[in-house]
């Protein structure tokens, strides 16, 4: 498995630099195919690059925008990944782009699983993906310990699972490993010295130990201070 690390001077620099970079291969994509999807992470991470990138200038209309993957919460929940997506990144000129759900009102996400990956399903393989990393190795919501990890690492994995985890406060719902890894094309953004020490302890780690080990082979990690 390898991948190229990309080390930037500070989180400013990081963020025009990725933005540019996924807008450059967003406008290569838009040129071969009449649609195109992205899939980018929630959390702390990402808010900076989505301001950067919903300003830049390409056919947004022609994109679908994705989660890697969710927490069941509702849509105005402080702590939903779709309201991050809403207010960072679908906003400016890329208020254009059509959002592909990963939500949908009801108790638990079995109830609606289903609904969700059918709305996934026609834009396989995605044309990029960008991820996050939790200090744990988590990515997207493929934890170490949850309870359905080992069925969204194998290679049959459905589309989507639902994802109860030790370390994540509520139930989640996460794009599984083939489908991140089917990408084509793979970024991974970390953050500060705990999360580069933690993607170095990731080699020689089995997937279950370190389910970013699942996604990373060809792709381009993005590290700032
Ligand atoms: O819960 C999540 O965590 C990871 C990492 O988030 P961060 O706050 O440490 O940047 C994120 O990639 C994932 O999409 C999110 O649901």
């Amino acid at each position: 498995m390898s991948y190229h690390f990309n080390e930037y001077a500070d989180r400013e620099m990081l963020s025009i630099a990725l933005a540019n970079r996924i807008a450059g291969e967003l406008r290569g994509a838009l040129a071969r195919a009449e649609r195109v999807t992205m899939a980018v992470p929630g959390g702390t991470s990402p808010g900076p690059i989505f301001d950067d990138l919903c300003e830049v200038e390409l056919d947004w209309d022609r994109v679908d925008v994705m989660l890697t993957d969710e927490r069941w919460v509702p849509e105005d929940h402080d702590r939903s990944n779709t309201r991050l997506l809403r207010e960072r990144l679908l906003v400016g000129k890329a208020e254009a782009a059509r959002l592909l759900p990963m939500f949908l009102p009801c108790q638990d996400p079995e109830e609606r699983l289903d609904e969700l990956a059918e709305h996934i399903r026609p834009n396989l393989p995605l044309s990029i993906v960008l991820l996050g990393m939790g200090s744990d190795m988590h990515t997207a919501s493929l934890f170490p310990g949850a309870d359905n990890l080992e069925a969204a690492l194998s290679r049959n994995a459905p589309i989507l699972m639902p994802m109860r985890a030790p370390g994540a406060d509520e139930p989640r719902v996460t794009l599984t490993a083939p489908v991140l890894d089917g990408a084509l094309s793979k970024h991974v953004l970390i953050f500060g010295d705990e999360k580069r020490a933690a993607l170095e302890s990731a080699k020689g780690k089995s997937r279950e130990e370190a389910p970013v080990n699942a996604i990373l082979d060809g792709a381009e990690v993005h590290w700032a201070p």
